[in-house]
């Protein structure tokens, strides 16, 4: 069984085919990319692979099941890092891992993620006082802590210093050691060229290419994915 099977998704918003027949499917342990310019479809997409939205047309499976008939019980077992993710200012680091651990049957242990994810030390601060690129992390533990087999991470860097990104990129290829599935959404493109086993690239609600970031490469004749997606834009004109 595919970890994931989006077939000819559709979703509209008033007159705009935000997703206009999208096809894909995440092997089991794989990082996919999902990318595009903004306002590609790129969210929309993850939203309906998690449940959050539900498609207009089209079917989507997530470990077998259907997320929008079965969002509470997928619920254990994706985690979800979404871009207007946000904490009460006032909880702390601990006290929010704690919490979330205990929306799970079978969580991870969450001393060991704060550990694991470099939090221990900031236990007892507060989310508002946390530093952008600390809030990231967080945000990442929190979609981990119930020890998911399938995670979407939608624009994980954005905001981030050139370190914190790069701390958050060892961190993403950790979850891909231990087996975990990931679906990556990110409007950079070497992000996604430097993470992602495969990845589609998405323009206008539709996928424009698919395939390893070697492949797509190859396909535009260009040195790296921007430039392969300028290559693909260019061509579309
Ligand atoms: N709730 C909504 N209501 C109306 N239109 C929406 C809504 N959400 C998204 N859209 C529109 O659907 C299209 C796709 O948006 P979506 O957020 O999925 O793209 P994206 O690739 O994730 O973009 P970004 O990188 O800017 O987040 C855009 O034209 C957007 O304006």
């Amino acid at each position: 069984m595919e970890a994931i099977e989006v077939k000819d998704l559709r979703k509209t918003y008033g007159h705009t085919n935000a997703v206009d027949g999208v096809t894909f499917t995440v092997h089991a342990g794989e990082t996919f990319g999902i990318t595009g310019r903004n306002g590609a479809g790129k969210t929309t997409t993850a939203e309906c692979v998690i449940g959050l939205r539900r498609a207009d047309g089209g079917s989507v499976r997530v470990l077998g099941e259907d997320p929008a008939r079965r969002r509470r019980a997928l619920a254990q077992r994706i985690g979800a890092q979404l871009q207007e993710s946000a904490l009460p200012e006032r909880m702390k680091v601990a006290e929010a891992l704690r919490a979330f651990a205990s929306f799970y049957h079978r969580p991870a242990d969450w001393r060991e993620v704060m550990e694991r994810w470099g939090l221990t030390s900031l236990a007892r601060k507060a989310y508002g006082d946390l530093s952008g690129g600390q809030k990231q992390r967080l945000m990442l533990a929190l979609a981990l802590v119930g020890d998911p087999e399938v995670v979407v991470l939608d624009e994980l860097t954005t905001g981030l210093d050139p370190v914190a990104r790069r701390e958050t990129w060892r961190l993403v290829r950790e979850l891909k050691t231990s087996g975990t599935t990931v679906v990556l959404v990110s409007h950079y493109f070497d992000e996604t060229e430097a993470l992602c086993d495969r990845l589609a690239v998405l323009a206008g609600g539709r996928i424009r290419a698919m395939g390893t970031p070697a492949e797509i490469i190859a396909q535009t004749g260009t040195s790296c994915l921007e430039e392969a997606y300028f290559a693909l834009e260019g061509a579309d004109r």
